[in-house]
């Protein structure tokens, strides 16, 4: 029998603003318990947006986007990856982050972990320090967080 990979929509969860603010009530939570003191909450396009900026707001901190090619304006840094099913790119800008602050990493989900290494690949070359990788969902059975080599990270939710 062939597997089948879980499809994960977020949409429900971001339709009941109960369930929502619950959710950022407990990114919030596991942040501020972790580390003392953050620079920015950096969110990758596009889901990471949704989820990155309430918490930013939360802490009382930054947003920088991560986004797909060719949308930010001005000097950037631009990474290919690789997805289930062929490539893309994302890109940072240049002065987005200086070197040595502080970010933590969101995310909706881990599946190859493709995005979030490539976004990380990205903050390394800026030099930021990369707290933690923070994801709501992560999907166990593709072991993507191994693409994150010594990097920490932290899911919410994990499913086989
Ligand atoms: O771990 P990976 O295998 O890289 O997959 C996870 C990524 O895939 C989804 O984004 P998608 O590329 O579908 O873009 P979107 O958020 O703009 O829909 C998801 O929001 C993550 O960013
Ligand atoms: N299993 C999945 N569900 C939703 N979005 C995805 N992006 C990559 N893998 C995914």
């Amino acid at each position: 029998m062939g597997s089948c990979i879980l499809l994960v929509d977020i949409s429900p969860l971001l339709k009941d603003p109960v369930a929502f603010r619950t959710l950022i009530d407990l990114l919030e939570d596991h942040v501020r318990a972790s580390f003392p003191k953050i620079d920015f909450i950096v969110g990758l396009d596009s889901r990471g947006f949704l989820i990155g900026t309430p918490l930013a707001q939360r802490l009382g901190i930054g947003f920088v986007p991560v986004r797909k090619k060719g949308k930010l304006p001005g000097a950037t840094e631009c990474i290919s990856y690789s997805l289930e099913y062929g490539k893309a790119e994302l890109e940072i800008q240049s002065d987005a982050v200086e070197p040595g602050q502080k970010v933590v990493v969101v995310d909706d989900l881990l599946a190859t972990g493709g995005t979030m290494g490539a976004a990380c690949e990205l903050l390394k070359r800026l030099k930021a320090e990369i707290l933690e990788c923070l994801v709501i969902i992560e999907l166990k059975a593709l072991k993507g967080s191994e693409k994150l080599n010594s990097i920490p990270f932290y899911s919410l939710l994990q499913y086989d």
